[in-house]
C-alpha cells in the first residue's frame, strides 16, 4: 500500500491503489490519471487559506508519486501540474490547477496523435510489425497507418509473466487488424517475418536508452542481430531529465505472486521452503545502439540525439515534483 499523507483525497488515494495495483497502468495512461488526480483534489479540498490548498495539492502529488517508480510520466505529469497552481486566494488556486490539470491532458492526448502520424510515415503497405507488451504510444502509430489506408499485419507477443500483450492483440483485432499471437520464447524465430520492431517507453534516458518493459531489451538485440529495425513511440513526457544530472531510472521489482503461485512454489521448494528467490523486475533498459529511432511528437529523433531535446524541454531540473 503507498504511504498516505494527511489531508488527500479519498478519490486520489483511489486512484493512488489503482496505479499501485496496475488497475491503471502504462506509462501515458498513469499521467492522465495523475493529473486527473490532482484535479480531483484541487476541485475537492477543503482549504480556506492557500497554504493549507497547496499543502494539501503537495500531498496528494507525493501520495501518487510513490505508486510506481520506473514511468516518469508520473512525476513530469506532476511537476507540470504543480507548476501551474498560482494564485493569493483559495480560489484563484483551485481554477488555475484545474486549468492546468486540464491543459496537461488535452497536450498529451494531442502529443500522442502527433507522434503516430510521425511513426506511420515509417511503415508501408504490408508491413508486419512486432509489438511488446500495451503501449499506446506505439498503438497509435498502427492506428494512424491504418487510416492512411495502409495494411499492416501484427506479431503480438503475449508479455510474461501480465500478459499486456493480450490487450495490444484485442486492440489490433478491434480495428481489423490480423495478429499473430505468440509466447516471449518465440520472439527470434518469428522476427524473420517481421519489418519493424515497434515498442513504447515508461523513460527514456539522457544517452538516448530506453527503459521499457521486462524484455524489450532481449527484443531489441535479437532483433538487431536479425535486422529488424526497432522503433520507440515515446511521448517527450516520457523523457527522464533527472539523467541529465547523472541520476539513474529506478527499476521497479513486482511481487513473486506475478511469477509463481503458492502451490507453484511449495512443489519446488517442498516443505522446506527456502533457498528459492523469484525475481520480477518490471522492466529493462535497452541500450541506444540496439534502437533506430525514438518517435516523439517532435519528431523522431536517433537515440543519441534526445538529450538535445531533453534539455530543451526541460532544463536542468532537480527536486522532487511535489516540492516547489
Ligand atoms: O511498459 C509498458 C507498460 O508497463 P506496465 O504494464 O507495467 O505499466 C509500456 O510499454 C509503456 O508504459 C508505454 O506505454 P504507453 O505508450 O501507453 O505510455
Amino acid at each position: 500500500m503507498v504511504t498516505r499523507q494527511p489531508d488527500v483525497d479519498p478519490a486520489v488515494a483511489a486512484t493512488a491503489d489503482d496505479i499501485e495495483a496496475m488497475r491503471i497502468r502504462g506509462a501515458a495512461t498513469i499521467a492522465d490519471a495523475a493529473a486527473e488526480a490532482l484535479s480531483t483534489q484541487a476541485k475537492r479540498s477543503d482549504a480556506t487559506a492557500p497554504d493549507v490548498f497547496e499543502r494539501q495539492l503537495r500531498a496528494a502529488a507525493k501520495t501518487l508519486y510513490e505508486t510506481r517508480p520506473t514511468a516518469v510520466s508520473l512525476p513530469n505529469a506532476l511537476r507540470y501540474v504543480l507548476r501551474g497552481m498560482d494564485g493569493e486566494s483559495v480560489s484563484a488556486l483551485r481554477d488555475a490547477t484545474i486549468a492546468r490539470a486540464e491543459e496537461f491532458q488535452r497536450e498529451l492526448a494531442r502529443a500522442q496523435t502527433t507522434l503516430g502520424t510521425v511513426g506511420a510515415n515509417r511503415l508501408r503497405d504490408g508491413d508486419v510489425v512486432m509489438t511488446h507488451c500495451h503501449s499506446t504510444d506505439a498503438l497509435a502509430c498502427l492506428e494512424a497507418a491504418l487510416e492512411d489506408g495502409k495494411e499492416v499485419e501484427a506479431i503480438v507477443k503475449e508479455t510474461r509473466p501480465r500478459k499486456q500483450g493480450h490487450i495490444t492483440a484485442q486492440q489490433l483485432r478491434e480495428w481489423g487488424v490480423p495478429v499473430t499471437l505468440i509466447v516471449d520464447n518465440a520472439a527470434r524465430r518469428y522476427l524473420d517475418e517481421a519489418d519493424h520492431v515497434l515498442v513504447g517507453a515508461d523513460s527514456i534516458a539522457a544517452d538516448g536508452s530506453v527503459i521499457n518493459k521486462i524484455g524489450t531489451s532481449g527484443l531489441a538485440v535479437n532483433a538487431r542481430e536479425r535486422g529488424v529495425p526497432v522503433m520507440v513511440a515515446a511521448q517527450t513526457i516520457k523523457l527522464h531529465p533527472d539523467t541529465m544530472t547523472g541520476h539513474t531510472v529506478e527499476i521497479e521489482m513486482r511481487a513473486e505472486s506475478e511469477v509463481v503461485s503458492d502451490e507453484e512454489r511449495r512443489t519446488i521448494t517442498g516443505d522446506a521452503d527456502d533457498g528459492l528467490v523469484v525475481a520480477n523486475p518490471a522492466f529493462d533498459v535497452t541500450p541506444p545502439r540496439y534502437v533506430d529511432a525514438i518517435v516523439t511528437e517532435r519528431g523522431q529523433f536517433p537515440p543519441e540525439s534526445i538529450v538535445t531535446l531533453m534539455r530543451e524541454l526541460f532544463g536542468e531540473m532537480t527536486g522532487e515534483p511535489w516540492e516547489p
